[in-house]
């Protein structure tokens, strides 16, 4: 347990590394901006020193200071706020990168990524606006903690090398004082975060599950069960805050402290015996000049708390390594698959879901897998998708090992049709379109006749044009089905895999939806996954799966 929370966050501190060297170029005009500010900071002291010594009658300061300290806290307002947009610009860059990135990993690992649907939409939104302040406050606050403070004591020490100590005996207490308050820090934030995780996974659960959750009257109950979540949550939010006010109070007490040295040390000042007021004017001036920079420094602290949280939890998905393969030259027009004595077990505790399957679907012929619920029909469409790889034995297509190209190529090779279609909220047409985004009006027009979309939408009144999905016109499962069909129809692959097409359909729509699998099946090479009768009736090659091989221990090897 030990080890692994540690390997995540050695995982998670290398990509944060890694990311922030990919934004170092961003992150230097902030740091340049800040340098410049501590520079102002520094000649506006001096400006002030001579102007509250000559109200003391010790010097003889005069309009043209008072006009060149206006003028400095113009210039120091200016840089602040251009540096404020420097680091929103970089933590911006960095998330957009990096949401990229995990996008497209989630999206290229398709159903092969186990993780729920909640965790993932919290990863490529939550965790990536977790990671904002690391980049944006925290990257650019840990460089200026270091060079801003060095610059403002060294112009203290020039004046008077005893207040530069002090000023920088100060400053070294900072850190020292953030290892100690943010002690337990680092856990208080990683439970926080999983809190946030828990809370708003349940919450998407069951809003999905709405509908069951009112039949039952399980709804006040279900409230009850997430302000509970939401409690927890408040209470882990107010740990990790707590921490931030307690560091935030230490840092005032620094403060304090070392101007109390400096008011000790230049005490003379107030009798009016101090043989250098200026400088040490000056030196008290300097003091707000020097501790903003570790101010924000301690205010970012958490943030980069936070960002390592979430980076742990990123790590995993970003680091992955990336499918490998062959790719295909060009998609042959026919293609015949062969399964020999193929093996997949999806966990090792888990049963085998393939323990020795072969079969063989020869170029334009429809195999119907029939078998009981769990007997692995889906597991062969799954790799022949490129989603799982068998553990054992050889998938080939066409005679090559199809195991050998990349996980996309092989979707290159297939369509697929499963139990419910999953409608977008686009019209008809766009959501036919999904399928091939090049493809012309004809095109999809034609895919529409075929998969017999076109006997319902005609009547609707935009036609092929209706907004359907959500908030749109409502299609019927069997409605839903032909436009997954018109999909199949303009990708028009050699490979067809449908899994259940009619699985929740009324005999009547289910004629209907067959009747357009059938044409889909024509001249194509195809698989269909299905326990249903009507479904035996219209293909003819069938093999039975039981408990991960052909049933009766044979195998069936089509067009033989
Ligand atoms: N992601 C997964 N993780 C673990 N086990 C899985 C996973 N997917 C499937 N299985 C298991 O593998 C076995 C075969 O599953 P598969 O989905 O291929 O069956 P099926 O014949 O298509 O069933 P159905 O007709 O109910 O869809 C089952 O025992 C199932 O529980």
């Amino acid at each position: 347990m030990a080890s692994s929370s540690s390997g995540a966050e050695a995982a998670a501190a290398s990509l944060l590394k890694r990311e922030a060297r990919s934004e170092r170029a961003r992150l230097m005009s902030p740091v340049l901006l800040g340098l410049g500010i501590a520079a102002c900071g520094i000649a506006q002291a001096i400006l002030l020193a001579r102007l509250l010594a000559t109200l003391l009658g010790r010097a003889d300061a005069g309009w043209a200071e008072l006009a060149a300290a206006a003028a400095l806290a113009l210039l120091m307002a200016a840089l602040g706020i251009a540096q404020e947009r420097a680091q929103l610009a970089a933590g911006e860059d960095a998330k957009a990168r990096l949401r990229a990135a995990a996008f497209a990993r989630l999206l290229a690992a398709g159903p092969a990524d186990d993780r729920a649907v909640g965790e993932k939409s919290a990863l490529v939104v939550e965790r990536i606006e977790a990671l904002e302040g690391y980049f944006a406050r925290w990257l650019p606050a840990a460089m200026l903690a270091v060079l801003a403070p060095l610059m403002v004591a060294a112009a203290a020490a020039i004046a008077d090398p005893l207040s530069g100590l002090i000023l920088f005996a100060g400053g070294l207490l900072v850190p020292v004082m953030q290892a100690i308050t943010g002690i337990g820090a680092a856990q208080a934030s990683r439970r926080q975060f999983a809190a946030l995780q828990r809370l708003s996974g349940r919450f998407l659960d069951r809003m999905r599950g709405l509908p069951v959750l009112v039949l039952f009257n399980q709804q006040q109950a279900e409230a009850e069960r997430l302000g509970v979540a939401a409690n927890d949550l408040r209470r882990r939010t107010m740990r990790v805050l707590r921490v931030a006010f307690v560091s935030a109070g230490a840092m005032e007490l620094i403060i304090a402290a070392v101007l109390a040295s400096l008011a000790y040390q230049h005490g003379a000042l107030v009798r009016g015996t101090h043989p250098a007021p200026v400088t040490a004017l000056f030196t008290l001036l300097l003091v707000p000049a020097f501790f903003a920079p570790l101010r924000a420094f301690s205010a970012a602290y958490h943030e980069q708390l936070a960002a390592r949280g979430a980076a742990a939890d990123l790590a995993p998905l970003l680091d992955a390594p990336e499918a490998e393969g062959l790719l295909l030259e060009d998609v042959p027009p026919k293609v015949t698959i062969t399964f020999q004595d193929v093996k997949l077990r999806y966990a090792p505790d888990r049963p085998p879901a393939l323990d020795g399957l072969s079969l063989r679907v020869t170029a334009g012929e429809t195999l119907l897998l029939t078998g009981a619920s769990g007997a692995g029909k889906s597991t062969v469409l799954r790799i022949l998708m490129g989603f799982r790889r068998p553990d054992g034995g050889r998938v080939a297509i066409n005679g090559r090992d199809a195991m050998l190209l990349k996980p996309a190529e092989l979707r290159r090779l297939c369509s697929y049709v499963g139990q419910r279609a999953f409608i977008f909220r686009a019209s008809i047409r766009d959501n036919i379109r999904f399928a091939r985004p090049e493809a012309d009006d004809a095109a999809v027009e034609a895919a529409a006749r075929a998969a017999q979309v076109m006997e319902f939408a005609a009547a609707l009144p935009q036609g092929l044009d209706t907004q359907v999905g959500e908030g749109g016109f409502g299609l019927s499962g069997g409605q839903a089905q032909r436009v997954a069909v018109a999909r199949a129809f303009l990708r028009d692959t050699p490979l067809v895999l449908l899994d259940e097409p009619t699985a929740h359909l009324d005999p009547g729509t289910e004629a209907v939806v067959l009747d357009a699998v059938r044409r889909l099946c024509i001249g194509r090479t195809a698989i269909v996954a299905t326990h249903a009768r009507a479904a035996r009736k219209a293909f003819g090659q069938m093999l039975e799966l039981q408990a991960g091989r052909a049933a009766g221990g044979g195998s069936r090897m089509a067009g033989e």
